[in-house]
């Protein structure tokens, strides 16, 4: 749940998002969206240069059947737990400055994977500190760490996936302890 401004994207009086399936409960639209993400997580991901577009279409990608804006920045000020994210007037530019610090397809892949896991999990702490979509920004994450892992010669192991790891991992991240998050990048690329 987010702590969000009032917000143009909910129905009125609700934190419930509009979504293509005009589903107002917010359990069912819960479920609704994570059964229709994981259908399109299954498919072959959108193809691109690792930059700013790739991982907008990435998010069009897995949630085109839930919400008209996927794949849209978010145009209002959202935060977790204290934690407000970048404000939308700035979400442009600072997408831009992190996908220049990341690096092309061919700097990627000639990473070893310590070296890697320490940049990738730099980026992804920037890319949650940014937290450039209104909903779906987790899942971004991991699909576009699924991508550069490939890309880049390693694995994926979703299995050893920990979710609270994770969010624990990023919530450290935040106020700049990357290191929980690099290790737990070493472990699923091994
Ligand atoms: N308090 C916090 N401070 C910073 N980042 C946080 C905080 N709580 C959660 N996050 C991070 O926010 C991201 C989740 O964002 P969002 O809810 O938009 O994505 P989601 O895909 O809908 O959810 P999930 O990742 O839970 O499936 C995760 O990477 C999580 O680790």
């Amino acid at each position: 749940m987010y702590t969000a401004e009032a917000d143009p994207h909910c129905y009125p009086g609700t934190t419930v998002l509009r979504n293509l399936l005009d589903i107002q409960d917010p359990e069912l639209l819960e479920e609704a969206e994570l059964a229709l993400f994981l259908t399109r997580a299954e498919e072959p991901f959108p193809a691109g240069e690792f930059d700013v577009q790739h991982y907008l279409s990435l998010h069009r990608h897995l949630f085109q059947d839930v919400y008209p804006w996927a794949g849209d920045i978010r145009t209002i000020r959202i935060g977790k737990a204290g934690n407000w994210f970048c404000y939308p007037e700035y979400i442009a530019a600072e997408l831009n400055r992190i996908f220049v610090e990341l690096g092309t397809p061919e700097t990627l892949a000639r990473m070893t994977d310590t070296a890697f896991a320490a940049h990738v999990g730099h980026f992804l702490a920037e890319v949650n500190a940014i937290h450039p979509f209104r909903e779906g920004n987790g899942r971004t994450q991991l699909a576009f760490l699924a991508i550069l892992s490939e890309h880049a010669g390693f694995g994926f192991n979703e299995k050893i996936l920990d979710r609270d790891r994770v969010m624990h991992a990023m919530i450290e991240s935040f106020s700049g302890n990357e290191a929980l998050l690099v290790s737990v990048i070493q472990d699923i690329i091994a």
